[in-house]
């Protein structure tokens, strides 16, 4: 080795000491992470892998921050009420940096096991390196009195608070206990109770605007844990015993799903480095997501067999479409069992950006399975393409309410008029499918949302303008596949059910599938 060399090399090695010396905390890092989110209206689960490769961490710190970070976002509206609690004034009145070091240090103590007087003196050293000297007496005096109870009491002292006043039904309180005992919005507190008490799941008979508690709790409680990192192993390209092979192979643990065939559950392992997720063969999917696609695809239909729609090989095959297909993950499976079953699959994306995405999880797909990728509004199918299609799915944009688990801070951000601004586009999106369907044809109305307005109603809608259209029975067509999906009791008329999917119940995202067909 050259002289040079070797004296740039001890430089970079010298300067990466002092780097490592002078590194800032977990706890630093973390509160620099909850600023930037704040600061920049961004995304925890970006910013946060960016700060992770700034700095040289042990796995340990890693884990740490990752926890203290989504934690504190997730739990704000509950921390918040600590403080205000110990404070003894709205956490308003506090310099919201200084919130910011609170809510974290308070997340520590209440949240993640963390000692008594490390909750306090790390709180209190991060305050004076972010915030300033001259805060470390304020910190330390409302740390200690948060020290003084663990989390079961505060939960007791904060929901005791809210009481019934001459202006507030006793549903209002019930409501506003949930939001801050569980750490949520009230509108979405009411929304969900809402959702839960029409999906037909409850043998609690449940009236209006009756809250069941122990449910809403588990609904509201599943938002709060991290979800599971799962594959969807696409049928005809790859085996889920193949993929369990490598599995073993990197030392990673999983297990099976309980309701999709193609579901596998992982942990132990970034699943971006497994080979079939390279090569397309493999998905990362939740296992609602994967239902949504499997029960459009095998609910029965009794389309017209025309001439146009048979092969050189006289063999009929069925127009399949994704309406809204971008990033594409619904669109590979379907792509998938399109392949297996002589099917031809066609997609559409307006977003170019997402059209990319969905382009690249189709790159394992055989090409004569795919029809055409369009870049349209969804709602221009229905003049542009009337009667052509025998399956059509509508994974409608739509509030995203049912997946608040994977976006720790989206529950502050988004509010009761997004739904409002959403109805009229996933409305026209399925009225639009309605008629580029074939007569006998089949269309899977989906969101990530349980929220009434954005699914059954859109449905009952939709249905009122189409006398030839009925519901499909959703519950029994996931019955065909898995008779261990759990579904909603029948009810008194024994009329064609939706099917929507719980957290707290069947461990995914709470998808909405309703299936519609055309006489
Ligand atoms: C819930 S996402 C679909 C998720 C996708 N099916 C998957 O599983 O990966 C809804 C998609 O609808 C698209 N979209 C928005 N407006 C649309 C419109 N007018 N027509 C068709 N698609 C639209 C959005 O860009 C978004 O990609």
């Amino acid at each position: 080795m050259s002289k040079e060399r070797k004296h740039r090399r001890e430089e970079n090695a010298r300067r990466q000491r002092i780097r490592e010396l002078n590194a800032p905390s977990a706890r630093t890092l973390a509160y620099d992470v909850l600023e930037r989110v704040d600061d920049t209206d961004g995304y925890a689960n970006l910013l946060l892998p960016q700060v992770l490769r700034a700095y040289k961490l042990p796995t340990a710190d890693k884990s740490f921050i990752t926890d203290a970070v989504y934690g504190t976002l997730r739990w704000r509206m509950f921390l918040d009420a600590v403080i205000e609690a110990a404070h003894k004034k709205p956490a308003k009145t506090i310099n919201t940096k200084l919130v910011n070091v609170l809510r974290l240090g308070a997340y520590q103590w209440l949240f993640m096991n963390v000692a008594e007087y490390a909750a306090v003196n790390e709180t209190v050293i991060v305050a004076r390196k972010r915030v300033g000297k001259q805060t470390t007496g304020f910190v330390n005096a409302l740390m200690h009195k948060i020290v003084a109870y663990d989390r079961r009491q505060w939960e007791v002292n904060v929901t005791s608070r809210i009481q019934k006043s001459p202006h507030t039904a006793a549903e209002d309180v019930k409501i506003q206990r949930l939001a801050v005992r569980y750490s949520h919005p009230k509108w979405i507190v009411r929304e969900l109770s809402e959702a839960w008490n029409a999906a037909g799941y409850s043998s609690n008979a449940i009236h209006g605007n009756d809250i069941d508690i122990e449910s809403v709790s588990a609904m509201l409680a599943a938002d709060n844990s991290a979800p599971a990192v799962t594959l969807c192993v696409r049928p005809s390209l790859a085996s889920v015993e193949d993929v369990e092979k490598e599995l073993d192979a990197i030392g990673a643990r999983y297990h099976r799903g309980k309701l999709s065939p193609y579901t596998l559950r992982v942990t132990g392992v970034n699943p971006e480095t497994i080979s079939e997720v390279q090569s397309g063969t493999v998905g990362i999917e939740d296992e609602g997501s994967q239902l949504a696609a499997l029960a459009l695809a095998n609910a029965p239909i009794e389309t017209d067999k025309n001439l146009e729609s048979y092969t050189t090989q006289h063999t009929y095959r069925e127009q399949w479409l994704d309406m809204c297909a971008g990033p594409g993950g619904k669109t590979a499976l379907l792509a998938a069992i399109a392949q297996q079953r002589g099917a031809q699959l066609n997609a559409n994306e307006p977003h170019e950006h997402r059209c990319h995405l969905v382009e690249d999880n189709l790159r394992a797909i055989d090409s004569t399975t795919l029809g055409e990728i369009t870049g349209l509004d969804g709602r221009e199918f229905g003049t542009m393409k009337p009667e052509t299609f025998d399956r059509i799915l509508v994974d409608a944009p739509c509030s995203g309410l049912g997946a608040l688990r994977r976006r720790p801070e989206a529950r502050w951000r988004k509010s009761r008029e997004d739904i409002e601004e959403l109805v009229d586009i996933q409305r026209g999106l399925l009225d639009s499918a309605i008629n580029a369907l074939k007569s006998g044809g089949v269309v899977a109305y989906v969101t990530c949302s349980p929220a009434l307005a954005e699914t059954r109603e859109i449905v009952d809608s939709v249905l009122a303008l189409h006398a030839d259209v009925q519901r499909v029975d959703v519950p029994n067509v996931l019955h065909g596949l898995n008779t261990g999906i759990p579904v909603p009791q029948e009810n008194a008329h024994k009329a064609p059910r939706d099917m929507q999917l719980f957290e707290h119940i069947h461990d995914t995202d709470q998808m909405f599938i309703s299936i519609l067909r055309k006489k």
